[in-house]
């Protein structure tokens, strides 16, 4: 099965997922200058609601929470998508060191993780078949950067006891995902992927500027989970990212000058 190790890594992924190489591929390095203001970008509207939060599960890639998405409660309207997309689950990428981590980078530069809170296009009956269209889904990015302790990550911090083997997941309620938003919310957007297998090119793409904060021990806190299941030889999970990939072409898109 596909991974982040030598063997079964992103370097291996076309292997079983020739998509991998296909046209629309994420994550990409940013490059602002390249980037062009469309002024007929609209501001994102999330409106989420909290009592929709169902659990925290390690799914032996990342972890992830997921939401209730059977009504339009947890929402992601405007900015360059048109439509209703639902929220499905946010999840993160990081690194095994504060010096890289997340998937997107901005001029080269890689930040310590990346969350991204996936929407399914409501026009499709459900998120596994809008994740096989090109507009089915759109996924808001969030680099974390090293500063200040983030009260909101914490809380999710605090629920890794229960979720630290591949497979392990536990009931979690109440929590607000607008809590990990940056307070400015321009953004870059481009057509792209899922960043893992089945990298379907399904993905619009809307990357925040601003990042959030994230102490260093809260960091270290991320490498304390296990790609491994319970029983297994243990394999702290870090490095789950995947490297830029090629532009091909593509405009990038920017909310703001
Ligand atoms: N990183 S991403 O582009 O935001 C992204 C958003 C939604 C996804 O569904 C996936 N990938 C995925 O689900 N792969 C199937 C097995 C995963 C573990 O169950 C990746
Ligand atoms: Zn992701």
């Amino acid at each position: 099965a596909w991974g982040y190790a030598a063997d079964n890594g992103p370097e291996k992924w076309c292997d079983n997922f020739p998509i991998a190489n296909g046209p629309r591929q994420s994550p990409i390095d940013i490059l602002p200058g390249d980037a062009s203001f469309d002024g007929g970008l609209k501001p994102l509207s999330l409106k989420y609601d909290p009592s929709t939060c169902l659990d925290i599960l390690n799914n032996g890639h990342s972890f992830q929470v997921t939401f209730v998405d059977d009504a339009d409660s947890s929402t992601l309207t405007n900015g360059p998508i048109t439509g209703t997309y639902r929220l499905k689950q946010f999840h993160f990428h990081w690194g095994a060191s504060d010096d890289k981590g997340s998937e997107h980078t901005v001029s080269g530069t890689k930040y310590p993780a990346e969350l991204h809170l996936v929407h399914w296009n409501t026009k499709y009956p459900s998120f596994g078949d809008a994740a096989s269209k090109p507009d089915g889904l759109a996924v808001v990015g969030v680099f974390l950067k090293i500063g200040d302790k983030n009260d909101s990550l914490q809380k999710l911090l605090d629920a890794f006891s229960g979720i630290k083997t591949k497979g392990k997941q536990t009931t979690f309620s109440g929590f607000d995902p607008a809590t990990l938003l940056p307070g400015c919310l321009d953004y870059w957007t481009y057509d792209g992927s899922l960043t893992t297998p089945p990298l379907l090119e399904s993905v619009t793409w809307i990357v925040c500027k601003e990042p959030i904060s994230v102490s260093s021990d809260q960091m270290a806190k991320f490498r304390s989970l296990l790609f491994s299941a319970e029983g297994e030889a243990e394999c702290c999970m870090v490095d789950n990212y995947r490297p830029p990939q090629p532009l091909k072409g593509r405009p990038v898109r920017s909310s703001f000058k």
